[in-house]
């Protein structure tokens, strides 16, 4: 099979332009909700994954991969890698763009083996958008942010309003979603958010 990759962004897109008030270079982006398996502190197995605001259009991202995410002895899942990914770009998309967006489309290229043990460390950068589309793709290093590339993922996030979280989802956790991310801009002396698509 070969690794050859279809042309990316797959559509003609316009430069994904950083909202004026996204976070600055440099910034470590807080928790966007406690119970997220991909960076909640609640989450007791999940990946408690950090990201930090890079020059440009990129988010960094890092996680260790534990025992509790093997999927054969030693190894981390595959799947739970891809977990990471989304939520890398999902973070790349979010923090930068301030527009709630969810994946619509996620693919992964699993290049190396990444053993428990290993930090994996995750290089988002928005690639374009297009109407309510926006394309995303990130490189994953093993143990150094110049180490050896173990995944690379693409992905496309789909601007959503905020009824797509409160129809479809928990109300409740919603709710704590909501005041923690207040907190978070607030912790950063940052105010509004783009609900609209
Ligand atoms: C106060 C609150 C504030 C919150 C602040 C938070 C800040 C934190 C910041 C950041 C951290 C975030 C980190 C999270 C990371 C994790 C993210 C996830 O895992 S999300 C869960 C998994 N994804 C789903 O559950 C989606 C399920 N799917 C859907 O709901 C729909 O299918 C949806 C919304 C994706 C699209 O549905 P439609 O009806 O709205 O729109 P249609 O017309 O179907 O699609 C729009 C365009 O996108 C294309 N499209 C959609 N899906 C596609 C696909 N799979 N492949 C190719 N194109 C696709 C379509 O062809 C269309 O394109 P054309 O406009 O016509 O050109």
């Amino acid at each position: 099979m070969s690794r050859v990759s279809q042309p990316w962004p797959p559509v003609p897109v316009e430069p994904a332009v950083p909202h004026p008030k996204a976070p600055s270079p440099g910034t470590e982006l807080g928790v966007h909700f406690a119970e997220c398996f991909g960076c909640g502190d609640e989450a007791d197995a999940g990946l408690h994954l950090r990201s930090t605001v890079g020059e440009g259009q990129v988010v960094h991202s890092r996680f260790t991969v534990t025992a509790a995410h093997q999927g054969a002895p030693g190894l981390a899942h595959g799947g739970l890698l891809a977990c990471a990914f989304d939520e890398a770009l999902g973070s790349a998309v979010g923090n930068l763009m301030r527009r709630p967006a969810v994946t619509g489309k996620l693919e992964t290229d699993f290049r190396r083996p990444v053993p428990v043990g290993s930090t994996l460390f995750i290089e988002a950068r928005l690639d374009g958008i297009a109407g309510r589309k926006i394309y995303v793709s990130a490189d994953g290093h093993l143990d150094a942010e110049d180490g050896p590339v173990a995944v690379s993922a693409r992905a496309l996030f789909v601007v959503v309003g905020f009824e797509h979280f409160s129809t479809h989802g928990d109300p409740q956790a919603l709710e704590k979603l909501a005041e923690q991310h207040k907190k978070n801009l607030q912790q950063r002396g940052e105010r509004d958010w783009e609900i609209n698509p």
